[in-house]
Order: structure tokens, then C-alpha cells, then sequence
């Protein structure tokens, strides 16, 4: 129940390793389910059989690759493979052996792609395995497939990729070798992306989801449960994608997590205290405030300035207001332990936000910092230390860049992985914890720098985006990808963020789990709403969502 594990590559192979080395199934059977299922996956949705084109690269990859061909070939498809010289790994040289006495397989070269129009391409070149640039040869046939060539445009038949788009860093979702944030035109864009067992990193983040297309997740029968350390314990860095139904969302071990007990009393839902800034700082406190209400916070008061009270006496009405000129003024309302979460930034300015932050922090309540309360982190040092792990920090990538330069630099300037990672691939499963950390990449990912900047700072981070990653102190993480609600990029989303967060906080949700389930609610009120989205919309848009989960 809940969301969905989300691997790294490394976790992926050490999964797939404890299953073979537990005897539970060999190599080549899960090769052949991998292919079954991309194969069955084609077929479903082209259902009749026409001629396709199947590339197949030097690794496992391409031994799916090779068990795609023969299946659809089985199926009635006309099949081309164009396949690499050397296949080092012995079940992907099985595979290759076992097509080869059903057909050809012609040099995998862009003239050869060229060559002769298929009604599919099916990229089975690099998976999990690719861990550098493409050469000069299989960038051509990576041009190609987005529809270049040195000598005029193509387009290219629909893209069906195995596992990724062969060019794509599955940890992090960056094109390997190219600009981070803009690699170049003429990448492949494929329409379906069969993965295995589980999303991984790259699928979700960054250009993963632009370049992947439909993804579908195909089950090979590997356990989840054979995922723990060597004691036993399921391991705690887990990531996972807020990506299903969600279910908890309505029940948690029997407890309704966001819907309100018959009987229950207003103080059972917590009481959140949005600070509001000076005159003339705009609406978005009262965004953030009317958000906490509509998540169901049972009581909400915004807390402007006294001088700016006025400003901040339009509806909603449901508000109460309380002035709060000075950190003594803040200490002292924070003396009430009914009053259970805060938020701090959205039009707060950023002296006075550095001004409450020290009343707040030593109050140890749960907090969304936001906006000003992240530039005043940032300049603020000492204040920063006071950080605890009831704060969520809710920046975006600049404010990010503020608060963490050397983290978004790493994010600039991608590292390929080090020869010495490279071979911790092989440690024995006992160790696996350190070298999975060891063994991030090939790209530094967001992902990466959000669980540095949660561990750094003691507080749960989530990162602002289309792809939005959120991280605790202990390695926990989760991904809302939300690239089908682009109308979110719009002037006050953010407060609106801030203030649902608050609210669940208030609501008495574990730090984690209101971030992520904020992000989840912001996205989906913006996705019942559509087009022509303003910020105004997303607090409105909550009682459908919640209708829509049943509560
Ligand atoms: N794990 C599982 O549970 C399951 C995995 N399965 C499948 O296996 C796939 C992973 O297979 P994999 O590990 O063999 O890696 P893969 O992506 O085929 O590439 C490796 C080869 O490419 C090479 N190479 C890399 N980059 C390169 C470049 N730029 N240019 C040129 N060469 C480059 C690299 O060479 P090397 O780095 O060793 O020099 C190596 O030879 C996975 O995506 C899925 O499809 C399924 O069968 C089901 C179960
Ligand atoms: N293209 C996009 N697709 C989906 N969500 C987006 C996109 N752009 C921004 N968002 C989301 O919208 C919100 C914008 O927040 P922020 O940048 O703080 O804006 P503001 O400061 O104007 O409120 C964030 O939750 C972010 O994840
Ligand atoms: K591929």
C-alpha cells in the first residue's frame, strides 16, 4: 500500500543479485521474461503485426533485445535485427544464439538504420549498464531515431525503448554527455518505455519522463522483500514514487489519514499559524493560509505586522488574525502547544523572516520555511544550525542555489563515475549499503543532492520542479513527477504549497509524509483545474480532490 519503490541502478542489480545468488531464479529466465514482457507490451498496442526494426547493444540490454525479436517474429512480425559484434555477457549471448538460427543480425550502424523504414523502432542498445557518453556511431543512430541526419530530416517510425532511451542516465534522467538542462535537439523520443520490476531514478526525474513516454512497469517476479541488508532490515534509504492511487491517503492502518473522524473536535485537526509580512507584500501569506484551511486544518490564524493588519483583514472570513510585530511577540503566541505547525516565508520579507526564525526554530515546532525564510537562511548561518527535523525546506532551484551552492553545483557540472565505483559493483551483499551509497550515478542527480541537503541540514528538503524530490534527514526520499501540469509554473503555487504543508502539519503528519502528500494534493487540484490555472484556483480545487479519493 502507498507509493511506489523507485530503484537506482545499483539497487536494481543488487535485487536482481540476491534473487540469483538465493536460487530463487536464474539470469537467463529473467532476461526472458524482461523481453516476453516488452514484446507483449508491443503487441498490445500494435496489435497488428507489421515490420520492425529491433537494436540490440552489447549487454543484458540487448539480450532483451534479442528475446524481443524472436517473440514478435514468433508473433508474425517481419523482423531486422541490427545487433553490436561483441555481446560479452553469457545470457545475452544465449539469446543472440538462440535468434540467429531464427534470422539475421546486420552491424548496428545509422546507415544500416536508414536504410530500410520499419513500422517500429525498438531500442534494446544501453539500459541500466550505461555508464558514459555515446560513441560517435551510436550517437548517429541516437540522432536518428530523434529524427537527424547529416543529410536531411527523417522521421523516425514510433520509438518502443527497453528499459530507457539508450543515452539516458537511469539515476538521474540527465543525457549522458550532454548540457545539463539542455543537451542539444534531436533527442529520440520514445512512445512506451518498458522498465522492470520497478521506476527507477531516471524515469522520473529531469528528461526521463519527456523522452521516455508512456512508461509501464513490467513484473519479471522479483521480490521486493528480498531487498533487506544483512540484518534483515528492509533498507532505510528507500525511495519512493508518489505516483499511485493513492490508498493511504484515505486509510492508514485503519486511521483516516486526511478524511476527519465523525465527533472529532477542531483542536483534533491542529491549529497552524501562517506569518504574514508588511504592507504591500502582496497576497501570498494569505495564499498559504487559505491553503491550510482547505486541507483541513481546524484552525488557522495569519499573523501580520500590526501596521499591516488592515491589508490582511479581506476573506476568507474562516481566518483569524493575530499580530505579531517582533520575535517576543511570536515567542509568546508560540507558548500555546495547540498551535501545532507554522509557516515562515511567503511574503514575510526576508529581515523579518530572519527576525522570527530564531523564536520558531528554539520553539522546535514543526515549520515550512519558505520563500524569505530561505533567503534569511541562507544568509544566516548561525540561524541555520538550528535547524531540526520537524522543518521542511521548500525551495526552488535558486533558492536552492542560495542555500546549498555546492550541491547545485555538482548538479551543474555532472560527474561520470569514477573507475574505483565502478568495480564496488561486485562487493559482496553485506556491504552493499555502502556501496550503493559509493555507487550513485553515473550522474549526480537531484535526487542526490536533495538527500546531501536534508542530511546537511537536519530538515526535510523538497526541491521545487516539474520533477519535485523530497528527502529527510535519514535517507528517505520520495519523487512526485509532475510534468502533465505545466499550468503549476505560475506566481504563487509555491505559497499555495507552503501553506497545504502547513496544514498537514498542523493536521499532526509526520514531517515526510506531509510533504509528500502536499505535493501529491497541489498537483492533483491543479490537474482537476486544467488550463488557465492561477494560483487563487489550487486552495478551491481541494474538496474535489478529496471527493475524488473518497473521503
Ligand atoms: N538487472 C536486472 O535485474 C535485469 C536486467 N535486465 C536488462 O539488463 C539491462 C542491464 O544490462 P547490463 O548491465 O548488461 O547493461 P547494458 O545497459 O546492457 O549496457 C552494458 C554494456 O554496454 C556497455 N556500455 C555502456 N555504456 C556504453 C557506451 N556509452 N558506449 C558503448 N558501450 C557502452 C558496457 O560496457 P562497459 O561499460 O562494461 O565497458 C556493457 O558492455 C537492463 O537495462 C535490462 O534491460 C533484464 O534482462 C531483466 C533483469
Ligand atoms: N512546469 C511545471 N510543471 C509542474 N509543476 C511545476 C512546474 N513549474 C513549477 N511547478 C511547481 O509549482 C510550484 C511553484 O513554486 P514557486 O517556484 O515557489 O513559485 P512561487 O514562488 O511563485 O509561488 C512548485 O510546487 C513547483 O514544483
Ligand atoms: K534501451
Amino acid at each position: 500500500m502507498g507509493w511506489t519503490e523507485v530503484l537506482t541502478t545499483a539497487e536494481m542489480r543488487a535485487l536482481e543479485t540476491a534473487a540469483m545468488a538465493s536460487g530463487a531464479v536464474m539470469g537467463l529466465e529473467l532476461m526472458e521474461r524482461a523481453g516476453t514482457a516488452v514484446a507483449g507490451a508491443i503487441r498490445l498496442r500494435w496489435p497488428k503485426a507489421g515490420r520492425v526494426t529491433v537494436l540490440c547493444g552489447p549487454g543484458n540490454n540487448g539480450g532483451d533485445g534479442y528475446v524481443v525479436a524472436r517473440q514478435l517474429a514468433q508473433a508474425g512480425w517481419r523482423v531486422r535485427v541490427l545487433g553490436m559484434d561483441n555481446t560479452p555477457g553469457p545470457d545475452a549471448a544465449a539469446m543472440k544464439r538462440r535468434w540467429a538460427e531464427m534470422g539475421g543480425i546486420e552491424p548496428l550502424t545509422a546507415a544500416a538504420l536508414g536504410s530500410d523504414l520499419s513500422d517500429l523502432v525498438v531500442d534494446a542498445i544501453f539500459g541500466t549498464g550505461m555508464t558514459r557518453p555515446l560513441d560517435r556511431e551510436m550517437a548517429l543512430v541516437s540522432r536518428w531515431m530523434g529524427g537527424w541526419t547529416p543529410a536531411r530530416a527523417v522521421t523516425p517510425p514510433p520509438i518502443v525503448a527497453v528499459d530507457a532511451v539508450s543515452g539516458l542516465c537511469l539515476d538521474s534522467g540527465a543525457w549522458l554527455g550532454g548540457e545539463r538542462g539542455d543537451p542539444g535537439g534531436n533527442l529520440p523520443r520514445a512512445a512506451l518505455t518498458v522498465t522492470f520490476h520497478a521506476p527507477k531514478v531516471g524515469h522520473l526525474l529531469e528528461l526521463g519522463p519527456v523522452l521516455g513516454g508512456e512508461l509501464v512497469v513490467a513484473d519479471i517476479g522479483l521480490k521486493t522483500t528480498s531487498f533487506r541488508d544483512a540484518e534483515g532490515q528492509i533498507w532505510s534509504e528507500r525511495t519512493l514514487a508518489v505516483m499511485d492511487p493513492p490508498r493511504h491517503l484515505q486509510q492508514d492502518r485503519g486511521q483516516p489519514l486526511l478524511g476527519k473522524r465523525a465527533g472529532s473536535h477542531k483542536f483534533d485537526h491542529g491549529h497552524a499559524l501562517i506569518v504574514a509580512g508588511t504592507a504591500g507584500q502582496g497576497g501570498a501569506a494569505r495564499l498559504s493560509a487559505r491553503a491550510a484551511l482547505r486541507v483541513g486544518a481546524g484552525l488557522v490564524t495569519l499573523a501580520p505586522p500590526a501596521d499591516a493588519m488592515a491589508e490582511h483583514s479581506g476573506p476568507p472570513d474562516a481566518l483569524m488574525r493575530r499580530a505579531v510585530d517582533d520575535a517576543a511577540a511570536l515567542s509568546r503566541l508560540l507558548g500555546d502547544d495547540r498551535l501545532r505547525a507554522v509557516c515562515l516565508g511567503p511574503g514575510c520579507g526576508t529581515e523579518r523572516a530572519a527576525a522570527l526564525l530564531e523564536p520558531l526554530l528554539a520553539s522546535r515546532r514543526p515549520a515550512v520555511l519558505d520563500a524569505d525564510a530561505l533567503t534569511a537562511l541562507a544568509g544566516h548561518p548561525a540561524i541555520f544550525e538550528g535547524l531540526h527535523g520537524g522543518c521542511v525546506l521548500t525551495p526552488h532551484m535558486g533558492e536552492f542555489r542560495r542555500l546549498f551552492p555546492d550541491l547545485a553545483a555538482r548538479l551543474d557540472t555532472p560527474r561520470p563515475r569514477s573507475p574505483a565505483q565502478e568495480s564496488a559493483q561486485t562487493v559482496a551483499l553485506q556491504t552493499w549499503r555502502q556501496a550503493l551509497a559509493d555507487m550513485r550515478g553515473p550522474l549526480y542527480s537531484r535526487l542526490d543532492a536533495a538527500r546531501e541537503a536534508a542530511a546537511r541540514s537536519g530538515a526535510v528538503v523538497l526541491l521545487k520542479g516539474p520533477d519535485t524530490v523530497i528527502a529527510a534527514p535519514d535517507g528517505q526520499a520520495r519523487i512526485h513527477s509532475a510534468f502533465d501540469v505545466p499550468w503549476l509554473a505560475t506566481a504563487g503555487a509555491g505559497d499555495v504549497l507552503a501553506g497545504i504543508i502547513a496544514g498537514l502539519l498542523a493536521r499532526g503528519l509526520p514531517p515526510l509524509e506531509a510533504v509528500a502528500t502536499g505535493a501529491f494534493l497541489h498537483a492533483a487540484a491543479a490537474r482537476r483545474f486544467g488550463p488557465g490555472l492561477i494560483a487563487d484556483d489550487l486552495p478551491e480545487q481541494l474538496p474535489g480532490v478529496f471527493r475524488d479519493l473518497g473521503l
